[in-house]
């Protein structure tokens, strides 16, 4: 049997609030066995983009992502997120190893190329893309590997990547070797009849659900490039798929997703 991994990611909802966020640290600190965290951190980029008199493009859940919103998202995610995030943990007793894509070349991606519309730096990932050797040295270290959304092209270029897209990338690799429940943590009880609802939680999805709640615009927004990662998780040999909110990690209300 293989053993256990779990692997949180959570979103920018989460990670714009000290509050919730040390709480989340404090919940996720507590949790057994080995385990990686992937964040990211759209909203308070964009925030910070704005502030900076720069506006913020996204598309179909990814940021356009030109040279100078490159320079803020890797000062954003890879430095005060990834950085607060490590310390946060490291207090609560545990060993957490901040990384970007570049760092051991844990993670490396290839530029999108240009279709219908040109992303700029946003980085590509593909079966190869993750390390699962060195992560998995990592884990046996005792450490515990935080990533954020940035990566490189392995020619000096770093490029960025939704975080939800990394997560699920990092569990399919980590997959052989171990078996990975993926969490994808944000500031929702999980995928929703009704988003201002938090009572409307949809306890299972499978595919033929996740078809039908495409097409009848249930599903929106950022749920879309989640549920799609989500289900590709699945799809290549992810154990356990669950859609929850942060700061409840321990309950029961939650969204599984499965594929039959
Ligand atoms: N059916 C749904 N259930 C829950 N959230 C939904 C649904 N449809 C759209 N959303 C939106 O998707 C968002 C989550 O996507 P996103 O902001 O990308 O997450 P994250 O914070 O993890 O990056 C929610 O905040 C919500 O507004
Ligand atoms: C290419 C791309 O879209 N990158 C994302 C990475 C951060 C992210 O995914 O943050 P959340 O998980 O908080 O949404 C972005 O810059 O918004």
């Amino acid at each position: 049997m293989k053993p256990e991994l779990k692997i949180f990611k959570i979103g920018g909802g989460i990670i714009d609030s000290e509050a919730d966020l040390l709480e989340f640290v404090r919940l996720f600190s507590e949790v057994s066995g080995p385990k990686i965290l992937v964040h990211g951190g759209g909203k308070g980029a964009s925030e910070m983009m704005a502030n900076l008199g720069i506006a913020p493009r996204m598309i179909n859940g990814r940021r356009i992502t030109d040279a100078a919103t490159l320079e803020i998202v890797t000062m954003f995610y890879a430095g005060k997120t990834n950085k607060q995030l490590v310390a946060a943990l490291q207090s609560r007793d545990v060993n957490a190893l901040g990384l970007s894509g570049a760092d051991g070349n844990v993670i490396q991606a290839t530029k999108r190329p240009v279709r219908d519309v040109d992303y700029g730096f946003v980085g590509d990932l593909s079966e190869a893309s993750v390390n699962s050797t060195l992560i998995h040295q990592f884990l046996e270290m005792g450490l515990t590997p935080v990533f954020c959304a940035i990566n490189h092209d392995g020619h000096g270029q770093l490029l960025n990547t939704n975080a939800d897209t990394i997560a699920a990338s990092v569990a399919k690799a980590l997959s052989a070797k171990y078996a990975v429940a993926l969490h994808f943590c944000f500031e929702k009880r999980g995928v929703l009849t009704d988003v201002t609802d938090d009572k409307s939680v949809i306890a299972k999805i499978n595919l033929a659900d996740y078809a039908e709640l495409k097409e009848s615009g249930i599903i929106a927004d950022g749920m879309l490039p989640k549920l799609e990662n989500a289900f590709d998780a699945l799809q290549f040999g992810v154990d356990k798929v669950i859609i929850e909110h942060a700061l409840y990690i321990n309950e029961v209300l939650k969204t599984t997703l499965c594929l039959n």
